[in-house]
């Protein structure tokens, strides 16, 4: 059941990402984390509900929380046009658990594939807190690949791999992820820096240019 949740998580943040550079419209963003967010609350307490006794799926279970309750957060911010700092203190709150999920991961569940997207995630959830807590606006470009691509690699593909049978040995998916992340997310660092979207704050003649920047710019900096 898990499983089928992952695969909508790598739908929002596909969509995240795509809104971070410029792509959808935030608003439109937001429902679509409503919809995951809700699911993402749905699925652990089922999961918990159905699995009395069984502390490995309790442990499991209670993990996704920190992502239904981001997601619910994000879209409700967008929708009402809140300040960001809440989702992003509340980001650095995730990317530190995410550390102590990794290491259930690796120690105590035996899955070390999970154990490096966790990582992922804590890294993801980090940028976030940057983006959206401190307001660092220039890291706006990077975070949307970093995210958009997450959902692909973190999400979507393990779970379609899981749901079919094909998510097997874990300790190679591990290394090969460990591997793509390293090079990638350090890879992307400077063919994004200087390609920020222009400041929102158009002169007065660029009112045309100015105000469709403000459309597509997401409202949560
Ligand atoms: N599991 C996540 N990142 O929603």
């Amino acid at each position: 059941m898990g499983a089928v949740g992952l695969l909508y998580v790598g739908a929002v943040l596909f969509l995240n990402g795509m809104m971070l550079l410029g792509k959808v419209e935030p608003r439109a963003t937001a429902i679509f984390n409503l919809f995951v967010g809700a699911l993402q609350v749905v699925t652990p307490t089922v999961l918990i509900i159905a699995n009395p006794g069984r502390p490995a799926e309790i442990l499991g279970a209670s993990g996704i929380y920190l992502f239904g309750f981001t997601y619910l957060y994000v879209g409700i911010n967008l929708l009402g046009g809140f300040d960001s700092t809440g989702v992003g203190y509340f980001s650095l709150f995730v990317a530190i658990m995410a550390l102590g999920y990794a290491y259930a991961n690796f120690q105590l569940l035996g899955d070390p594939a999970f154990g490096v997207i966790w990582l992922y995630w804590s890294y993801l959830w980090f940028l976030f807190f940057v983006l959206l807590g401190l307001k660092h606006e220039q890291i706006t470009r990077y975070t949307g690949w970093v995210t958009a691509i997450q959902g692909w690699v973190t999400a979507a593909i393990p779970a379609f791999m899981i749901l079919t049978g094909y998510w097997q040995n874990t300790n190679l998916i591990a290394v090969i992820l460990a591997v793509f992340g390293l090079v990638v997310f350090i890879g992307l660092w400077p063919l994004t820096r200087g390609r920020e979207p222009a400041a929102a704050a158009p002169s007065p003649g660029d009112e045309a240019v100015g105000a469709r920047e403000h459309r597509h710019r997401p409202r949560w900096t």
